[in-house]
């Protein structure tokens, strides 16, 4: 399939062939996060059992400041810029990842939701939870964007703050958009109650051929509409415990979970996203990349809040992308196609993936036996 973030006129293609040739082979592929940070408060059975940073950018950005290729020029750290909103009332400013990628503040407050879960134990494709958008910050405009090229970019609402324009210039900044399709779908009552709205009844269903991937919740995917938007791009539907589906126009593919004991689903969809593209990054194919979103998506759910890596998983993790990628630093995102088969290296990036897996159950149950870990999910 050919990349669907094309310039719509010569000026840009002049500016996005020179991005081609300046990102190709690695250092230099620049990523751009946009979605805000939020308040997240959760609530069991009337009671709150947490208060916890929330907000698809704070976990978007841990997983690719942990796992995505590294560009030595910036101290071995991930090149990516996140724009998110917060009011000055937001208190998270100091959290890892707002303190490495800062907000713009604003007068109105941070966008801040009560999540309510249910009493009983959610089967993988049920809502897990109710929530609630109790505040609003600021929408994100297009001339929030930095002005200058990207190799790939990742709208990430949580609020309805990514705007049809917004997203538009994203797909002109960028050579790839990846959209989580909660930035498109969600809508709220009165009350701030999350509902959806069918994709095509919105103002960003025209931009769709010009994306390359949505991904959407098994909850999402019938607002999405998977048989009508896998034409116009690749739709990945997380199936919670159960893993994930791609489908692209012609093929489709299911990808094994990773074994999570869950204590807070919240941030998966996130944390697989972010996940997802850092696999397109260490230059795997949709399919292969989808293990490492599956990979941060369990991790993500075996710990409240944004997640923290354990330093022996991060690092195998890192020495199995070194060893079964090619060192191809994202010939896919970086390229005019993606590749979405498996690979025959599949099964074992998996099994590896896998024993990765085992030290995050590890140090789920060290911080368990230390007093440290919460658990939301349990009455
Ligand atoms: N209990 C679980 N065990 C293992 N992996 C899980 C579990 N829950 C989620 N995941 C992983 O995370 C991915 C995303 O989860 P899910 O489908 O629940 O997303 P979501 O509903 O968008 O999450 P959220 O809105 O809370 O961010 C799944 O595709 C899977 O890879
Ligand atoms: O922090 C969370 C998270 O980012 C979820 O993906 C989103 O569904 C929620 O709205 C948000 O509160």
């Amino acid at each position: 399939m050919l990349l669907a973030a094309e310039p719509d006129d010569a000026h840009e293609e002049g500016e996005n062939q020179q991005l081609l040739i300046t990102t190709k082979g690695g250092p230099g592929l620049e990523g751009l996060v946009v979605g805000s940070y939020c308040h997240d408060v959760l609530i069991r059975g009337g009671r709150v059992v947490g208060e916890t940073l929330g907000g698809a950018a704070a976990f978007v950005s841990n997983v690719l400041d942990a796992a995505s290729p590294q560009d030595a020029a910036l101290n071995g750290t991930a090149p990516f810029v996140v724009v998110a909103k917060v009011g000055h009332d937001f208190v998270y400013a100091s959290a890892p990842a707002p303190a490495r990628h800062p907000p713009l503040l604003c007068a109105s407050p941070t966008t801040s939701f009560h999540a309510q879960f249910s009493e009983t134990a959610a089967s993988a494709h049920a809502p897990d939870r109710e929530l609630r958008r109790v505040r609003a910050c600021d929408p994100i405009y297009p001339a929030d964007l930095p002005d200058r090229r990207f190799a790939y970019g990742l709208a990430v609402g949580v609020a309805g703050e990514v705007l049809p324009e917004t997203l538009e210039r994203m797909i002109r900044l960028c050579r790839a958009v990846l959209v989580d399709a909660q930035a498109l779908i969600r809508a709220f009552d009165g009350d701030g109650a999350v509902g959806h709205v069918a994709l095509d009844d919105t103002p960003y269903a025209r931009l769709l051929p010009r994306v390359a991937f949505v991904k959407a919740s098994s909850e999402e995917a019938p607002y999405v509409g998977v048989e009508t938007t896998r034409q116009r791009c690749c739709v990945i539907v997380t199936e919670g415990r159960d893993g994930c589906r791609l489908y692209w126009d012609g093929g489709e593919a299911r990808v094994a979970p990773f074994p999570a004991v869950q204590v807070d689903p919240t941030g998966a969809g996130d944390s697989f996203l972010a996940g997802f593209a850092t696999g397109l990054l260490w230059g795997l194919s949709a399919t292969d990349a989808a293990l490492l979103g599956n990979f941060f998506g369990a991790a993500a759910v075996s710990q409240v809040g944004v997640p923290t890596f354990h330093p022996k998983m991060l690092q195998a993790v890192k020495e199995i992308l070194e060893e079964k990628t090619t060192k191809r630093y994202s010939p896919c995102i970086n390229g005019t196609s993606f590749t979405f088969e498996k690979s025959n290296l599949h099964n074992e990036l998996h099994a590896a993936l896998q024993e990765a897996a085992m030290l995050m159950s590890e140090q789920q149950q060290a911080d368990k036996a230390n007093g440290n870990g919460g658990d939301i999910c349990s009455p």
